[in-house]
């Protein structure tokens, strides 16, 4: 099925999951309604290494997005795809070096820290997890911080919300979840509280979601 009864697409989500996070952020963004099917990747030894999940995401992760007829996993992926087809507002900026800058800053966390910290490589880390998550993070975050004096207005790359700005909260929600230590970035703790005075940040934000547990509501 390629969306819901409703005709709505249909987002494969976790309530903290920082990957889900971006999605939904660009969901909000844009104005797209859609029905959310959570995967709690901690019941039942893991919902997303369940047979049914694997044939919507071979790869067993969260976020996956039922849109158009088309299933599509990565969210960098399905937030280009959702650009493209609902450009409106923009989230890649029209300027090239601008765009480039996004989507520099956008892989820096999506490929060069959150893997490295997500939840199979912690389980597999074992009683180290939270010192590694640290390491990579505060590894990411330091460097990120210097690319930022060079890109940041407002936002990560000027002064207009973009893909890396959806990338950058999630990750720095990560971040406190692993206690790092945030009064090194000023600029990373700036744009983030700015991002997260936005309602898309707000509604889409893991203590608000359909299967967020009731004592981490907000
Ligand atoms: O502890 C849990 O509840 C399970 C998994 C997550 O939240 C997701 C991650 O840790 C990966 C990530 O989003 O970076």
């Amino acid at each position: 099925m390629a969306s819901s009864p409703s005709g709505k697409p249909v987002l494969y989500s976790y309530f903290r999951s920082s990957c889900s996070w971006r999605v939904r952020i660009a969901l909000a963004l844009k104005g797209i309604t859609y029905d959310q099917v959570p995967v709690n990747l901690l019941k039942d030894g893991g919902q997303q290494l369940a047979a049914e999940f694997q044939v919507v995401n071979p790869m067993q992760q969260v976020p996956a997005l039922k849109i158009d007829g088309i299933t599509l996993s990565q969210s960098l992926a399905i937030i280009e795809y959702l650009e493209e087809t609902r450009p409106n507002p923009r989230l890649l900026p029209q300027d090239q070096k601008k765009r480039a800058q996004v989507r520099m800053i956008s892989d820096h966390i999506v490929s060069g820290i959150q893997p490295l910290q997500n939840l199979a490589v912690l389980q597999r880390v074992g009683e180290k997890k939270l010192e590694w998550a640290q390491h990579y993070i505060t590894n990411g975050f330091q460097a990120l911080e210097r690319i930022l004096k060079n890109t940041a207005g407002r936002y990560c790359v000027g002064d207009e919300v973009s893909m890396a700005d959806l990338c950058l909260v999630p990750q720095v929600y990560n971040a406190e979840r692993y206690k790092v230590d945030l009064a090194l970035y000023p600029t990373i703790t700036r744009i983030n509280k700015t991002l997260l005075e936005l309602e898309a940040f707000q509604v889409s934000h893991p203590t608000k979601q359909p299967d967020t547990p009731a004592e981490l509501r907000a």
